[in-house]
């Protein structure tokens, strides 16, 4: 999947923010943001930190990225960023089940984020949602085909202390009603746990969700399924739905949903050495059912999913660069580009 099938034209001469650029998913916006000629304004927390010292060795960082100060809830920092964008990829969020932690910047930094997109007109605003605000409803049947028209059920999040779901939910509800109301022009991309090659110096959370299979650290798997998609397709997705003026509306990026025994299975073949559970924590119950995720709304727009095998193999072998993990793997797939 080239980016060149983007339908309109190239970056160049065009500023863009990207909120919480230090992130793993963020990371890889900057990346093919800069490749594609983009200038970029990141906000991190903190500049300094070495865990945004990657950014700055991407190619074409040097002369067209700047990292800016800003929290989620520090309004002004956020605008300083934003200023004199032509758009923003806000992709900055807590990833937590913490109440406190989660709800309160995830919602009120949406917020702030497009308040200040608003004053500084830009063409386009693309927010980083999650699956995790669409599939939570214990009421809707695991044979009916989830779109960008479902939303998790708030007080079932809240009921069984999902908050960072709700958290997610509230985010996205928050940020397609401001920008009603302040004519931001939003598009929002819906990922579920994003794999793939990181960027970043040290392992996030849904990487680590892989990790924990070969570490010798989880000595079953849970019966639960979930979607999987490649961080790659993930940032990809975000610039092709900016720079296709038609696109509107949610997108599902989801590659394909696997129960966690398919997943255990696919690494023990690409990994037979690494110490990869074979027992599930639940022995009594039928396998959780998949869902039925469409991203049919991206591949209209010509999207290209990386298959799944690749997406974990990539997760792991990255991992293994980085020195997160021990190397004992057999090597069976070509490692795409990192
Ligand atoms: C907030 O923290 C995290 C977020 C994310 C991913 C974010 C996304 O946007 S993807 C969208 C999907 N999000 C969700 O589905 C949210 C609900 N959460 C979960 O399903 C899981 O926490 C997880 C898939 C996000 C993470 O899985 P993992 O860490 O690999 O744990 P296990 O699923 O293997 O579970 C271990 C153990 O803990 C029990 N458990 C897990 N989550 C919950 C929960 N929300 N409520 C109650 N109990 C939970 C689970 O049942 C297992 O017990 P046993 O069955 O006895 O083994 C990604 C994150 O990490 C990858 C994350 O932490
Ligand atoms: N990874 C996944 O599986 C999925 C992720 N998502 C969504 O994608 C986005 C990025 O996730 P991912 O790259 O995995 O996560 P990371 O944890 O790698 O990145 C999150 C970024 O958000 C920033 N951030 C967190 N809290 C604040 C705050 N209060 N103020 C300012 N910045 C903050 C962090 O900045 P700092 O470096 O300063 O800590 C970090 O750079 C999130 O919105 C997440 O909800 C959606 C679906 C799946």
């Amino acid at each position: 999947m080239a980016l060149d099938n983007v339908s309109s034209g190239s970056g160049y001469g065009k500023t863009v923010c990207v909120t919480g650029a230090g992130g793993f998913i963020a990371s890889w916006i900057v990346k093919l943001l800069l490749e594609r000629g983009y200038t970029v304004k990141g906000t991190v927390r903190n500049p300094d930190d070495q865990k945004n010292a990657h950014l700055k060795e991407l190619e074409g960082a040097k002369d067209r990225l700047t990292l800016w100060r800003a929290h989620l809830l520090d309004f002004q920092g956020l605008k300083d960023a934003i200023s004199g964008c032509h758009g923003v990829f806000h992709t900055a969020s807590p990833m937590t089940n913490d109440a406190e932690k989660m709800v309160n910047p995830a919602v009120n930094g949406t917020k702030n984020v497009i308040i200040a997109a608003a004053e500084a007109k830009v063409e386009r605003v693309v927010f980083t949602s999650s699956i995790g605000a669409v599939y939570m409803d214990p009421n809707r049947s695991r044979d009916v085909v989830v779109d960008e028209s479902c939303w998790s059920d708030l007080e079932f999040c809240k009921n069984t202390n999902n908050w960072y779901c709700y958290g997610k939910t509230v985010a996205e509800l928050a940020a397609w009603e401001l920008a009603k109301e302040k004519g931001v022009d939003l598009v929002t991309v819906v990922p579920p746990l994003v794999m793939g090659p990181i960027l970043q110096p040290t392992m996030n959370i849904s990487t680590g969700h892989i990790f924990k299979y070969l570490s010798g650290s989880a000595k079953s798997y849970t019966n639960d399924v979930h979607a999987y998609v490649h961080v790659r397709d993930v940032a990809f997705a975000h610039l092709l739905v900016y720079e296709t003026p038609s696109a509107s509306g949610r997108y599902i990026c989801s590659q394909s949903s696997l129960h966690r025994g398919e997943l255990v299975e696919i690494l023990a073949r690409l990994f037979p050495n690494y110490p990869i559970p074979t027992k599930c924590s639940d022995e009594i119950n039928p396998r959780a059912k998949h869902y039925k995720y469409s991203s049919q709304k991206l591949k209209d727009m010509g999207m290209e999913f990386t298959p799944v095998e690749q997406s974990l193999y990539d997760t792991v072998i990255s991992l293994q660069h980085k020195g997160i993990l021990g190397v004992v793997h057999t090597k069976k797939y070509a490692s795409s580009k990192l």
